[in-house]
């Protein structure tokens, strides 16, 4: 039987290929698969069966009755590898099928395709290498659009731009007036679904200039904290959860609250589809402007310029932003959430789906912003991210009582 692991690095056209491989345009090392029953694990599969719940008011998918678009990310992989099973494929395109999912999960999951091995191929399309499932015996690469056969697996090499040790993070002029030393305070904070007990009694302080790690399984509640935080969850109000001195539901503003919070997570990448210059994807970041088109003043493209030269960008910064590969979209979008050095940054899961060079840079960039800045930042990571320096970590373990949060 025989499987593939297809490497993908930055410029790879992923997308393309997997659409060309679904219309039969398939590369001659991989013909025995044109005839043959495939299917597709995927974020793509889920968003669209996600779509067809919704429109149809159905669950395809069905957990207990839960809906895809409730279940956390990898309960969804987990609902999706059953059903995809359940259809008896010849072959099955994995693309990075271990992107946010918690250690357990992952273990679990090589063992249930090992098992699957023996009557099914497997196409794994990975962005890192040391995802590389055991039973691979065929190697690919994909570069801009190009496949091509490899002997076997490619070794590990790591480029970070002499610029992040001779350039220091800009200061971007912003003065955020009247903060509290800890400017986010969970106490006592139990959350349900219903039946369903998420958060357990979490105490949690985030103090100014601290550098954390959420962590915990999937499902385990670390979405439902941050949208405490950052987001609109209804669940906040009756909590005591303070942000930046403020009790949450006494009268602040979304508004103040967000001004206060740099945030990426990777979905947010989609949303930038229009033609932005990569200078502008940055400047955006220092106005706060949903629009990106705000003129900026001197200081800022100062600035800008600063970072862009951090970033060893400069001789690309007229370039579109969706033109480029995803690791460097990425890399801008942390950036971006980075410029204007807010009180509190918060990156989710913001390497997901990248290849290892570009996750290295990114964990870099992030270890440098941690030492030089006061932003206090919460990284949140199923991975034990290689070479990430976070001090402090909160593990949220799940119980049937809700996740309890082990400080360590
Ligand atoms: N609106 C909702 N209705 C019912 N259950 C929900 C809803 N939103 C979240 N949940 C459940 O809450 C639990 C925690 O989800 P959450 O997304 O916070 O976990 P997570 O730790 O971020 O997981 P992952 O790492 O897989 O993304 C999950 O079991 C999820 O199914």
């Amino acid at each position: 039987m025989n499987h593939w692991a297809i490497y993908l690095n930055n410029d790879s056209n992923k997308k393309g290929f997997i659409k060309d491989f679904q219309h039969g345009k398939i590369p001659t090392a991989l013909k025995e698969f044109a005839l043959k029953n495939g299917k597709l694990f995927s974020h793509f599969t889920l968003e669209k069966l996600i779509d067809e719940e919704d429109k149809h008011d159905i669950k395809i998918i069905s957990n207990e009755g839960q809906a895809l678009k409730t279940m956390s990310s990898g309960e969804q992989k987990r609902a999706l590898l059953h059903h995809l099973l359940n259809e008896n494929p010849d072959y099955i395109i994995l693309d990075n099928p271990f992107d946010n999912l918690d250690v357990a999960f992952q273990k679990k999951l090589k063992t249930i395709l090992e098992a699957h091995s023996e009557s099914i191929s497997f196409i794994q399309l990975a962005s890192r290498k040391s995802d590389t499932l055991s039973f691979i015996n065929n190697y690919g690469l994909i570069e801009k659009d190009k496949f091509s056969v490899m002997d076997s697996s490619p070794s590990n090499e790591n480029k970070i731009p002499n610029s992040f040790t001779t350039i220091s993070i800009p200061k971007s002029g912003i003065e955020f007036a009247n903060l509290p030393d800890t400017l986010v305070d969970f106490k006592s904070v139990s959350i349900s679904y219903g039946e369903k007990k998420i958060l357990n009694n979490i105490n949690w302080s985030i103090n100014k200039g601290d550098f954390w790690q959420l962590s915990g399984t999937n499902g385990s509640g670390k979405s439902t904290i941050l949208s405490m935080i950052f987001g609109d969850n209804p669940k906040a109000y009756g909590q005591e959860i303070y942000l930046f001195g403020s009790k949450k539901g006494s009268g602040e503003s979304v508004w103040d609250i967000k001004k206060k919070i740099g945030y990426y997570a990777p979905a947010m990448t989609d949303k930038f589809s229009g033609r932005h210059s990569i200078e502008n994807m940055l400047i955006s970041g220092l106005n706060d402007s949903v629009g990106l088109y705000t003129r900026p003043t001197e200081f800022q493209q100062r600035i800008i310029k600063q970072w862009l030269a951090l970033l060893d960008l400069t001789s690309i910064k007229n370039t579109y932003f969706n033109k480029l590969s995803t690791g460097k979209q990425r890399l801008i979008m942390t950036a971006r959430a980075m410029v204007k050095q807010p009180p509190l940054l918060i990156l989710d899961e913001p390497t997901a789906g990248m290849d290892d060079e570009s996750a290295a840079l990114l964990v870099a960039l992030v270890n440098k912003f941690a030492v030089e800045t006061d932003t206090a930042i919460i990284f949140v990571s199923h991975r034990k991210e290689k070479g990430l320096k976070p001090k402090r970590t909160l593990n949220l373990i799940p119980s049937e009582q809700g996740s309890t949060g082990l400080i360590q």
